[in-house]
């Protein structure tokens, strides 16, 4: 992967591989009490080709999700979505600053997009087996319903909930379940080029590894490239170590995490350096005396006294040798008694 750092050539992908470019892309928002535009990102430049993974970081309101949407091909639809108002974006070969009609049907199908709150789209008058098939049956009515089961129940698996949920309705589900569910949806497609915005949102931390590799394996499987936006760093570095840093609507940095984060001396790269390095090494004398005293309480719990446990087993090891002693001792006087082994 290569990305550009001006709104010239961005080298390093050629055309036919090329999955994602973005030029000095910049993306506002209509401004309804004053009619103006509001410009909410700037000077982005992102190049992607097939397969890459590419990790879009920031803080709270710096940018992501109106990139995640832009870069999903629904602008225009409602007026609460934003609008490309400087650069050039192509996504899966198609132009979206300037979509023809037959990009405008297209783009459902090859950019599959997971918002925030896709979960809460879900149609609530259709099952979620009908909501999953939803992208593919609104334009191909006729299309192989067995088949379009076979991949719900797969996707469903896929996303580690249980296939009973498939005759449930989104209302019926937790807010997780159909965040999952949307995600099931956004994969049925098999889109090339995949957009997600927080990735770990309701998904609880035991499922999170099974949804990492889920991710993978359609990395890997479809060479489905993808942008994945998030908060946190850890994340992101789950999946891969290229990322675009945003921070109030700017692209501050981009590259390999580690180099980025090494070299910028942007204050809000340096913070996520600092918070990085904080998780890494937690050393004792950065926790406070009653943390280290409960963390002693539950580490005598998990593996006891090493001392006492040693001890525990020679008094076992004793006890079990005096009933061997005993138990022979016992069979010498049977036979010598006549006992019963005698009688043979
Ligand atoms: N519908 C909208 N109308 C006008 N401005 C918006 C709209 N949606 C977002 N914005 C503005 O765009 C900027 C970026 O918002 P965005 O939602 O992309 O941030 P974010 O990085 O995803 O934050 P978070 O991590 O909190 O979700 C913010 O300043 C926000 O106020």
């Amino acid at each position: 992967m290569s990305v550009g750092t001006n709104g010239a050539v961005l080298p390093g992908v050629n055309a036919s591989q090329r999955a994602v470019l973005a030029s000095d892309l910049s993306v506002s928002y209509l401004d309804h009490a004053s009619g103006r535009e509001e410009r909410v990102l700037s000077g982005v430049n992102i190049a992607l080709g097939r397969g890459d993974i590419l990790g879009v970081v920031g803080s709270a309101g710096s940018g992501k999700s109106v990139l995640g949407r832009v870069l999903s091909g629904r602008s225009g639809r409602g007026r609460a979505w934003p609008k490309i108002s400087g650069g050039s974006l192509e996504v899966a070969g198609m132009d979206l600053r300037f979509p023809s009609r037959d990009t405008k049907r297209r783009v459902d199908l090859d950019i599959g997009y997971l918002a925030e709150n896709s979960g809460n789209e879900l149609r609530n008058d259709l099952t979620v087996a009908e909501n999953i098939a939803e992208p593919i049956l609104s334009r191909d009515r006729d299309f192989d319903r067995r088949k379009l089961g076979r991949a719900a129940a797969m996707l469903i698996d896929a996303v580690d909930l249980e296939l009973g949920i498939l005759n449930r309705f989104p209302f019926e589900c937790s807010k997780g379940q159909r965040q999952r569910i949307a995600f099931a949806q956004a994969l049925v497609v098999e889109p090339r080029v995949l957009i997600i915005d927080e990735p770990a949102q309701g998904v609880d931390l035991i499922a999170r590894p099974a949804l990492f590799t889920l991710l993978e394996r359609i990395n890997l499987a479809r060479e489905c490239t993808m942008i994945i936006m998030s908060h946190d760093l850890a994340t992101i570095e789950r999946l891969t170590s290229n990322i675009i840093v945003l921070d109030r609507g700017l692209q501050v940095g981009q590259g390999e995490i580690d180099e980025v984060l090494r070299v910028s001396e942007y204050p809000y790269i340096r913070r996520m350096a600092q918070a990085r390095e904080a998780a890494r090494t937690v050393l004792p004398g950065t926790i406070s005396k009653d943390t280290l005293a409960a963390m002693d309480l539950v580490a005598e719990g998990l593996f006891g006294d090493a001392a006492e446990e040693a001890e525990q087993r020679e008094r076992e090891r004793r006890a079990r040798e005096q009933l061997v002693a005993q138990r022979s001792e016992f069979a010498r006087f049977q036979q010598q008694d006549g006992g019963p082994h005698d009688e043979q």
